[in-house]
């Protein structure tokens, strides 16, 4: 494919270091919102006078032991919907001023520069090039969110790190490109961990890490599911509006209904309550048993455990259930009875504990944020680094080669690769560790997407348009099929600068294998692709936004290949899937592999896909290999017990 024509388009090759990426935050007072009134059973979100009411300005406290400053909430555009009808970027409230001031307008300039591709910390040459020495405490290969987040907390503990990234810019998934005035998130919009409260905002922590902080906007609803048989929800951003709206579709099912979401807050509030390290680190893990009896109980009983199997303890309505199935698809690309209940509770709590937060001049901000911090705790980024071997000598990890050829050297070696990337390309040839096996049995490559990045005129949106939606129309079997289900999400309604005047972004994906793209002829690959895309748009065009053509002034279509590539991820895929009924998260392995000195951080890594997840295994990962080249505490002793002992219960799996 022709790279300037494709999604992930080669941006400006100059090397620039990046002057200032000042994702600075303008602070005001925090305010505490209304808590909740809604009767949870016993199970309620713990930190009640934490909730903050949706739309307020928020100022951060301190939290745990990072100096968190904190995210800065702004007012959407429209307290109600997210969108204002008549001109809609004169008439926007950013943060309580008009959209269109100039104070906005330079301060919209100011982020918006972030994403530049000018920007880029770009380094070239040879630069670090160590043969032989133990030059960096850890190589990590890959900057998407996974590995920068390892790279980060690393780096933040006082380590040497290098970033080996083989796209010209950080993110993975989480990148952005630029076009025609428009700037687009490679993947979804959705952040969870994005708040400013509680120890599950990750995303917000590992900024906080580096020191940088972002302004975020909060999403009013996190999705808007249309599903068969004209079922319509939306999940508000206040729990007991989301439970009154579903209990409102289900009366006869309202006590099923708050049980089933008072589970899942059991488990969030366990989770929230922890200080999340390593769970292959003994000391912390015994410390916090100690310290956590109960709530490491809970998730230990939780651990095997699925989503389905709960919900149907509570639930027998089929069309409920069939709706939960769809909550979890989003989280796993799979139905409720295949999704880890753990998982499945920390978003469905998420989203109204911290709420889904959008940053400011777009998802991309994120990345470049963690990887300007990376630099200013005097680790580095390589862009163009293409590694394509984990070089092993004596049974261990001790640096990567790079398709030039070039080699580096470290203590550690962090693949943020896919597993079977890892292993299937960057060490082949070496036998594949047993660990690695069980992995492979028990997981498979779930589907890759079709994407559809859209430029459409403003008008063809109803002013109470939500920014995400989830479309499946008529039959509750498509769910899973590809094709089936159609993601969508809107961001410029939350940040109108995002688009030229006048426009709206229309990010629209559905799962698709590569399969079906692959062995044709240019000519009919490119057919194809119009031709899926159309039949993606008429769906939305019919069930959403009459006129929907008509409106369109900009679009790309990417497809699986285009993942691949630019992602370098096997087949494109999303992340891995059970290949039947999991026991739960306990098949998932951390991040220590078979291969001293070979750790992997990422989604084929515990607890999987997910932005969140990610920075949750790059947390872990940066706490294990800190506690292994000696910058935390470490037994010997202790840590051989427990890899064996976990590595005895994933075979349970
Ligand atoms: N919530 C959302 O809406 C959303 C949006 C985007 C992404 N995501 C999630 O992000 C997750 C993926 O994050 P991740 O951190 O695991 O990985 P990633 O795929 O996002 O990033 C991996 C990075 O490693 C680089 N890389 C791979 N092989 C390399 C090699 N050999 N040499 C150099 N660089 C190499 C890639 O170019 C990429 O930048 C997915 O599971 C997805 O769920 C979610
Ligand atoms: C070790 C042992 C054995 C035991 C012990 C016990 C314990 C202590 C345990 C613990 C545990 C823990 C801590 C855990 C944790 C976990 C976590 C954090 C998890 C998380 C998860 C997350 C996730 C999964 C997420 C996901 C997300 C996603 C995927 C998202 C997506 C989105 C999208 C796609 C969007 C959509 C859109 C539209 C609709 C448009």
């Amino acid at each position: 494919m022709n790279k300037n024509t494709s999604q992930f388009p080669a941006l400006s090759h100059h090397a620039h270091k990046v002057q200032s990426l000042n994702l600075n935050c303008r602070l005001c007072d925090l305010k505490t919102g209304d808590s909740n009134t809604m009767q949870l059973g016993s199970s309620k979100p713990r930190c009640k006078n934490q909730r903050v009411s949706s739309f307020e300005h928020v100022k951060t406290k301190a939290c745990n032991d990072y100096n968190l400053s904190g995210l800065k909430l702004l007012k959407p555009r429209n307290e109600k919907s997210g969108l204002l009808s008549g001109n809609p970027l004169k008439a926007s409230i950013f943060n309580g001023r008009k959209l269109g001031s100039k104070r906005n307008k330079e301060y919209l300039l100011k982020v918006k520069s972030v994403l530049s591709a000018d920007n880029l910390v770009e380094l070239e040459g040879n630069g670090g090039v160590n043969k032989g020495g133990n030059y960096y405490d850890a190589i990590v290969i890959g900057s998407g969110i996974g590995g920068l987040v390892a790279a980060t907390q690393l780096a933040a503990k006082g380590a040497r790190v290098l970033v080996l990234e083989k796209y010209v810019i950080p993110g993975g998934s989480s990148g952005y490109y630029e076009r025609d005035g428009y700037t687009f998130d490679v993947g979804s919009s959705v952040m969870f961990g994005f708040s400013d409260k509680g120890n599950l905002n990750l995303i917000t922590q590992a900024l906080a890490a580096v020191g940088c902080e972002m302004e975020v906007i909060p999403d009013p609803t996190t999705v808007h599911f249309h599903l068969p048989s004209d079922l319509s929800v939306r999940v508000h951003r206040e729990y007991s509006d989301f439970i009154a709206e579903l209990t409102s579709k289900f009366p006869h099912e309202k006590e099923g209904i708050l049980s089933f979401y008072g589970e899942c807050w059991k488990i969030f509030n366990a989770l929230n309550s922890l200080e999340l390290k390593s769970l292959e680190e003994p000391i912390y893990l015994f410390g916090q048993f100690f310290q956590k009896p109960l709530e490491c109980l809970t998730l230990a009983y939780y651990l095997p455990q699925n989503a389905g199997d709960i919900a149907r303890k509570y639930i027998k309505d089929p069309q409920l259930l069939s709706f939960i199935d769809a909550e979890c698809f989003i989280v796993s690309t799979v139905n409720a009875l295949q999704t880890p209940m753990i998982n499945a509770s920390m978003v469905l709590c998420d989203r109204h504990f911290g709420g889904i937060n959008y940053p400011v001049g777009g998802v991309g901000g994120i990345a470049k944020s963690l990887a300007r911090g990376l630099g200013d705790k005097g680790s580095e980024i390589l862009y163009k680094a293409n590694v394509t071997k984990v070089i092993i000598e004596h049974g261990k990890a001790v640096g990567v080669r790079l398709s030039d050829g070039r080699e580096f050297f470290a203590k550690t070696i962090i693949s943020n690769a896919t597993r079977w990337d890892t292993f299937g390309k960057l060490l082949k040839g070496e036998k594949l560790p047993k660990e690695e096996e069980n992995f492979q049995k028990v997981y498979v490559k779930a589907p890759s997407f079709l994407s559809i990045h859209m430029g459409v005129k403003a008008e063809v949106l109803p002013p109470d348009t939500d920014c995400h939606h989830f479309v499946l129309e008529d039959d509750w079997k498509r769910l899973e099929e590809p094709y089936g289900s159609i993601f969508l999400s809107i961001p410029t309604v939350l940040d109108s600068s995002l688009a030229p005047e006048g426009r709206h972004i229309l990010h629209i994906f559905t799962t698709s294998s590569i399969e079906d793209w692959e062995g044709m002829p240019q000519k009919d690959y490119d057919a194809k692709k119009e031709l899926v895309a159309d039949e993606i748009i008429s769906r939305l065009e019919k069930k959403l936004f009459p006129g929907l053509k008509q409106s369109i002034v900009f679009k790309e279509v990417g497809t699986p290949k285009t993942h691949r590539r630019y992602l370098a991820r096997d087949k494109g895929t999303y992340g891995p899937m059970p290949r039947r009924t999991p026991k739960g998260l306990l098949g998932m392995p951390f991040n220590t592999t078979g291969i001293d000195g070979l750790y992997c951080v990422g989604d084929s890594c515990f607890p999987g896909q997910g932005v969140i997840a990610v920075a949750f295994s790059g947390v872990m990962c940066a706490h294990r290999v800190a506690a292994d080249i000696g910058l935390e505490k470490k037994s010997p002793v202790l840590d051989t017990a427990l890899l064996r002992l976990l590595g005895w219960l994933r075979t349970l799996a």
